[in-house]
């Protein structure tokens, strides 16, 4: 099938008695998919599988065909992605321009003068050409993460991995980066994990929502926020019955859960929707730690 890019079947990694990722099943296609969860889901350690970081105790996958589990399908798989960490590893001392040309002589693009052209290329695509003979250190928060995201579209890899990438940004660099997030996604695999809901809702066109190293949904963002229609709902007093409720800026309480009988109800988010996914999980997790 053309439209699967990245291809998983039971991919399991155990760290002692933790279960990081539980027999995952996953095809992802082009465009933007997100990746929910709450700390500890298993997220950072699925990218870091899909990355050929670290490899899975069983299960298999394949990206864009190759096979990571010989050693000659690994290095096609490393082609064929770029990897945006959580944390990426600056020289503050590198200039932009240094810190991916780095990266691409990592990515083995040996040819000196055509990998030059090639990191002024992705510079400019996270428009940051004319900075590129700045230090890392003197760049802004938003622009170092613009230049990490330059260093993985280095060789323009069918396959975009990124672990956060919004975090620790305020709300202008944050839309900034949205929109060359969605630029990127155009043509192109893209699996961003996130704790910012409203990233999903705006980029995606798909979510996967992780909890306890599974995949508990997976649906387009509408889906998920329907998951919370008639169960999100305002009153002029707190509900003590409410998974969730508090005191909005108009003075009323917004709540979610159970609504009462002849509540008002509000249109749901899809952070309220993402909530009780989680919320509907307390039962099975219990059941599996037994
Ligand atoms: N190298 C490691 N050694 C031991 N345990 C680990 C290791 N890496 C991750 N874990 C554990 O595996 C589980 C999943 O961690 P992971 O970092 O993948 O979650 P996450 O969803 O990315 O969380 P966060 O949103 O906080 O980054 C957690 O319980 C974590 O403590």
């Amino acid at each position: 099938m053309s439209s699967t890019t990245v291809s998983a079947s039971g991919l399991s990694l155990h760290y002692g008695r933790i279960r990081a990722l539980e027999d995952v099943e996953l095809r992802l296609g082009p465009g933007v998919t997100g990746l929910l969860g709450p700390n500890g889901a298993g997220k950072t350690t699925l990218l870091r599988v899909l990355a050929t970081a670290v490899p899975a105790d069983r299960g298999s996958f394949t990206v864009l065909g190759h096979d990571p589990g010989s050693a000659r399908g690994r290095q096609e798989v490393r082609r064929s992605l770029g990897y945006l960490p959580q944390t990426p590893g600056f020289h503050p001392d590198f200039t932009a321009f240094e810190f991916v040309d780095y990266v691409a002589i990592l990515k083995e693009l040996t040819d000196r003068a055509g990998r030059h052209r090639e990191v002024r290329r992705v510079l400019e695509e996270v428009d940051l050409g004319e900075v590129r003979g700045r230090r890392m250190r003197k760049l802004s928060g938003g622009m170092r993460q613009r230049v990490a995201l330059a260093a993985a579209l280095v060789g323009d890899p069918g396959f975009l991995v990124l672990d956060e990438p919004t975090v620790g940004l305020d709300p202008e660099q944050r839309m900034r980066f949205r929109e060359l997030i969605a630029r990127a996604g155009e043509g192109r695999t893209v699996l961003l994990s996130s704790h910012q809901t409203e990233d999903v809702a705006m980029l995606c066109h798909r979510v996967l929502v992780m909890a306890g190293g599974r995949i508990r949904f997976d649906g387009t963002p509408a889906e998920l926020t329907a998951r919370a229609a008639g169960r999100v709902w305002s009153g002029a007093e707190r509900d003590p019955g409410a998974k969730a409720g508090w005191r909005t800026g108009t003075g009323f309480f917004r709540h979610v859960g159970d609504p009462p009988p002849g509540a008002d109800l509000v249109e749901p988010s899809l952070e309220d929707g993402y909530l009780l996914v989680l919320d509907g999980l307390d039962g099975l997790d219990a059941e599996a730690a037994a």
